[in-house]
C-alpha cells in the first residue's frame, strides 16, 4: 500500500511543497516504514485517492472563492474533519482552515477545523516579508537552526480550545493589540498548521521529513 500526499493546487505555492515531498521520498525512502508518493489535488476525485493533504500559502481568499465556486469546498471540508485523515495548512493554508479569524473575515469562508483566531498579515505592511532563523528542537529534534519564512504571514492570536490544541512555536514580543505571536501549532495528532513556508527553506527538507513521520507515517500505520 502508498500513503499518498496530497498537495492543494488551486492556487498559491503548491509546487515548492510538492518538490520538498518529493524530495524526503527520494533521500529518506528507506527509514520511512511505508511507501509514499505525493500528488496535485485540484478536484474531489483526486481528493478522493489521498491520505494526507498539504493546503499552502497563497491568498486564502483567492483559495476560499475558488472552492466556492467549483463546488469542492464540501469536500475538502468533509477530508479535513475525517480524524483519519491528516492536514497541513501553510501561511494562507493556515488560515483557510481555522475556525475563526480576527480581521476580514467575511472575505474567507474557512473550513472551520484547527480551533484557533487567526489574525490575517499580522506583521503589517512594512515587515510583509522576512527569513527568520528558528529553533524549532523542543518538536523536531536537533533542528535549532530552521530558515522560517514569513510572506505577508498570520499569526494565532489565541488557542480556542487548549485541550486539543498544542502550540509549538511563537515568536518573541506581542502585536499591536497586545496578543501572542503563535506561528506554528498542532491540533490532536493530524492537523499541524504553520504562518511560514517551510517549502522555501532552499534544500532543506526537514520540515516537511519530520510532518512526513509525525503525522503523515503515525496516522496511517493506527
Ligand atoms: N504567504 C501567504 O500565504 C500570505 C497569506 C495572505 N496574506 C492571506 O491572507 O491569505
Amino acid at each position: 500500500m502508498t500513503v499518498v500526499i496530497g498537495v492543494l493546487a488551486l492556487q498559491g505555492a503548491f509546487i515548492e511543497h510538492v518538490r520538498h515531498v518529493e524530495k524526503c521520498i527520494v533521500e529518506n525512502r528507506d527509514f520511512y516504514e511505508k511507501k509514499l508518493s505525493v500528488m496535485t489535488v485540484k478536484d474531489k476525485n483526486q481528493l478522493a485517492q489521498c491520505d494526507a493533504l498539504i493546503i499552502p500559502g497563497g491568498e486564502s481568499t483567492a483559495m476560499s472563492l475558488i472552492a466556492e465556486r467549483t463546488g469542492f469546498y464540501d469536500d475538502l471540508y468533509a477530508f479535513v474533519h475525517n480524524p483519519s485523515k491528516v492536514t497541513w495548512g501553510t501561511c494562507a493554508g493556515m488560515i483557510y482552515i481555522s475556525q475563526q479569524l480576527s480581521n476580514e473575515e467575511k472575505l474567507v469562508k474557512t473550513l472551520n477545523l484547527l480551533k484557533v483566531k487567526v489574525k490575517r498579515n499580522a506583521f503589517g505592511r512594512q515587515a510583509q516579508s522576512s527569513t527568520r532563523i528558528c529553533d524549532f528542537s523542543n518538536f523536531i529534534p536537533h533542528c535549532n537552526d530552521f530558515p522560517a519564512t514569513f510572506i505577508r504571514a498570520p499569526v494565532i492570536e489565541e488557542v480556542l480550545d487548549p485541550e486539543h490544541v498544542q502550540v509549538l512555536y511563537k515568536l518573541d514580543g506581542k502585536d499591536n493589540g497586545g496578543q501572542e505571536l503563535i506561528v506554528a501549532a498542532k491540533q490532536k495528532n493530524n492537523i499541524l498548521a504553520t504562518s511560514f513556508h517551510p517549502e522555501l527553506a532552499e534544500n532543506d527538507i526537514r520540515f516537511h521529513d519530520w510532518f512526513i513521520r509525525e503525522f503523515v507515517l503515525k496516522n496511517y500505520s493506527k
